[in-house]
């Protein structure tokens, strides 16, 4: 930490607090909550330092904060929704008025994003947390009517945060105008207690992200001024009158915003797992190839390449499908700004199901790092462990992985049926028309001609869930009952577009750059684009014999292929993963470490544990020795 350009004497805490003397693991519930508020709290004070040079996003963080606190906490930063949710949900839903009051104060207050309760989650309509506007003092009065109405799960909020922004239904002269954001102050800025009419606490231990802080949030007539309504894309008066917004799923905007985020946040999870479990496969030796040989790096087994090469692959095709989404993302909402709608379904669509894919594969691959290390990828200070439960996590939150495709389900279907209508179709759909049309080439054994086969995939299961709707409603469902009836295919339909498009993305803008790089980079970039697509290929064989004219010899080819991917690969491997450039200390692993001393970092971290401390635990004496000496003979 010493390279961070902040003089110390700015710091009202010390550096030094970011060590740990024990290991978080051996910390109880609550010790490791503080021990993470004491580095969060200097880590909080370094990025305000450091945000005041970038006077325009004083109340950001630096955009590599959020990866420095990777290292400094293996869990998760309680300010972590601060920066991820409550300062976009500002920025992108408030008034420019609205921001400047809010944020005035910097870093000086710490917000979360409230949204789900503990009876809704998914289906935000549902949600019971009302906010009624009281004319007479032009106030919002907040309640929680109903147990399921307590806000359940917010990051932070258990006790860290000061501030929220609360979604909540909006009441106005007895008419409800659906869910809207509210920014509310729910602890006293000095004493930290919760407010008066608030019930606040903790939810309790989880799987992992047990620092996050967690928390529930009940309201009882709580006050807040009509203006904490953020009012960007609708309003209410004074006088009451409600302005309704152009569109009214842009409230939704900050959920859109991190999923797009996320993409790129699974390839840096994903990076981390695929550096430990190489480095660490190079170091590792055991069993022979060849019977009078030495035993070899397992790195050498090509069972364990095809375990951990396509991690590596997947780590840049997010990455690369990141950027292209963030490209995305940011010119829909300049068309936003401009008064254009147009693009918001599909950028809705392409997030929900790459959030998804993303979020999902990170969690199965990170898994296979962790079994390809063996027994050592059990311990928790390989780090695997951590980064399996913190990734798995982001399955879930920010929109649950099966109700996200069925979103991007219900484009498919209604673009499918806008190609059957002949009208033109975004060109991220585009290949639906020509699937209803009959514009479509014959299998070709290549990276591009996969690419094609995997867009036919789409559209043929995509034709079929209309179809399977279609026979649903003719046999008597209302529509809504046969989408529930056709939801496997739905399901599948959008599993197959989120990897059409990963595939797409990932081959052609590698393809587009690779003239500006060096020959070498650009062979082996390649390489791992093609593994990342024969892979596939290889593991959707039976949907492109079903959807395609491949061949079985083809698909033998394909697998000679990805062998030959695998051989050219591995000299390159652990270069690949020193190439993710993550420092040991915010990859915290004693199997992944530059230095390669695997074994030595383990004992060293054996000999942390609170149980080596004594070569004798006053347990035995308490407990196992009365019943040893009464049965000694
Ligand atoms: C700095 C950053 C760091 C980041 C680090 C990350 C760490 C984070 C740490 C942890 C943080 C965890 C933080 C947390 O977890 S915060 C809580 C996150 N919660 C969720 O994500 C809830 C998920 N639920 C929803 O989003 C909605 O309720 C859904 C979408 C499911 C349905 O909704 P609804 O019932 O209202 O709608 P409908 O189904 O009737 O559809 C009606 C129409 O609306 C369209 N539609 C729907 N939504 C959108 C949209 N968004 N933009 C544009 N359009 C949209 C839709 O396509 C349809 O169009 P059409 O078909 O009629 O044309
Ligand atoms: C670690 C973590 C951190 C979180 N942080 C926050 C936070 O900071 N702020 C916040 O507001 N929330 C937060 N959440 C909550 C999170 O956003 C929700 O849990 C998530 O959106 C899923 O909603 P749910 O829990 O209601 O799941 P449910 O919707 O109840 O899901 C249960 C099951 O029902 C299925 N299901 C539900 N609806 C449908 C449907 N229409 N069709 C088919 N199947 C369906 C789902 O697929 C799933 O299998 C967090 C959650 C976690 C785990």
């Amino acid at each position: 930490m010493k390279c961070y350009p902040v003089p110390r004497e700015n710091l009202v805490l010390s550096i030094d607090n970011l060590k740990d003397d024990i290991p978080e693991e051996y910390l109880s519930h609550k010790e490791c909550y503080e021990n993470v508020i004491r580095k969060g709290s200097v880590l909080y004070d370094i990025f305000s330092e450091l945000s005041k040079d970038r006077k325009h996003k004083a109340h950001q963080a630096p955009s590599n904060a959020y990866r420095i606190s990777d290292g400094i906490m293996q869990n998760v930063n309680p300010f972590l929704l601060h920066f991820a949710l409550f300062v976009p949900a500002i920025t992108n839903q408030a008034t420019p008025e609205q921001q400047a009051e809010f944020l005035k104060h910097g870093f000086g207050i710490i917000g979360t994003y409230a949204q789900t309760e503990l009876g809704h989650g998914t289906f935000l309509r549902g949600l019971e947390t009302t906010a009624t506007l009281d004319l007479e003092t032009d106030e919002f009065v907040l309640n929680s009517p109903t147990l399921t109405s307590y806000k359940w799960w917010p990051g932070g909020l258990g006790h860290t945060a000061n501030h929220c922004v609360v979604m909540a239904q909006l009441y106005v002269k007895g008419k409800c105008h659906g869910p809207h954001l509210f920014f509310v102050q729910i602890r006293d800025i000095e004493t930290h207690e919760p407010l008066p009419g608030l019930k606040l606490g903790e939810i309790g231990a989880k799987m992992g992200f047990n620092t996050a802080d967690n928390g529930f949030l009940g309201f009882h007539n709580f006050r807040i001024p009509r203006n904490n309504m953020l009012m960007k894309n609708s309003q209410v008066l004074k006088d009451g009158t409600y302005v309704e917004s152009k569109n009214e799923k842009l409230t939704y905007g900050s959920m859109v915003f991190v999923r797009v985020y996320l993409l790129s946040d699974m390839a840096y999870m994903l990076a981390r797992a695929a550096t430990i479990s190489v480095r660490y496969s190079a170091v590792r030796h055991q069993s022979h190839i060849k019977p009078d040989e030495p035993e070899v790096q397992i790195l050498d087994f090509v069972i364990q390449q095809h375990k951990l090469f396509i991690s590596i692959a997947t780590s840049h095709a997010f990455k690369i499908c990141g950027l292209w989404l963030w490209q995305t993302y940011s010119k829909v909402m300049e068309d936003i700004g401009k008064g254009s709608m147009d693009r918001l379904p599909e950028l809705h669509a392409l997030s929900c199901c790459l959030k998804t894919t993303s979020t999902r594969d990170a969690g199965w691959l990170i898994e296979q790092c962790r079994l390809a290390c063996g027994g050592h990828g059990y311990l928790m200070s390989s780090n695997l462990p951590s980064l399996y439960t913190t990734a798995t996590a982001a399955i879930t939150y920010e929109g649950e992985s099966t109700v996200l495709l069925l979103q991007t389900a219900r484009y498919l279907i209604k673009s499918w049926k806008r190609a059957m209508e002949g009208e033109s179709l975004p060109a991220t759909v585009s290949f639906l028309s020509e699937y209803f049309n009959k514009r479509y080439n014959k299998w070709e054994n290549t990276p591009k001609g996969i690419v094609d086969g995997l867009k036919l995939v789409v559209a043929g299961v995509t034709k079929m869930c209309a179809e399977s709707i279609q026979k649903h409603v003719s046999r008597g469902q209302q529509y809504e009952e046969a989408w529930n009836s056709s939801s496997v295919q739905l399901i599948k339909a959008s599993e197959a577009y989120s990897r059409a498009l990963l595939c797409e993305v990932f081959w052609f803008e590698v393809d587009k750059v690779s003239s500006t790089l060096s020959n070498n980079l650009a062979v082996v970039l390649k390489q791992l684009a093609e593994l990342y697509i024969t892979y596939w290929a290889l593991e959707k064989r039976g949907d492109l014999l079903v959807y395609t004219t491949i061949s079985k010899d083809d698909l033998d080819k394909l697998q000679e292929r990805y062998e030959e991917l695998l051989a050219l690969i591995r000299p390159n491997a652990v270069g690949l993963v020193d190439s993710f450039d993550i420092r040991d200390e915010i990859l915290c692993s004693t199997l992944g470490a530059y230095d390669g001393r695997v074994y030595e970092r383990m004992m060293e971290h054996a000999l942390k544990s609170p149980l080596n401390a004594e070569t004798v635990n006053q347990s035995f004496h308490k407990y196992m020795k009365p019943v040893i000496l009464k049965h000694k003979i």
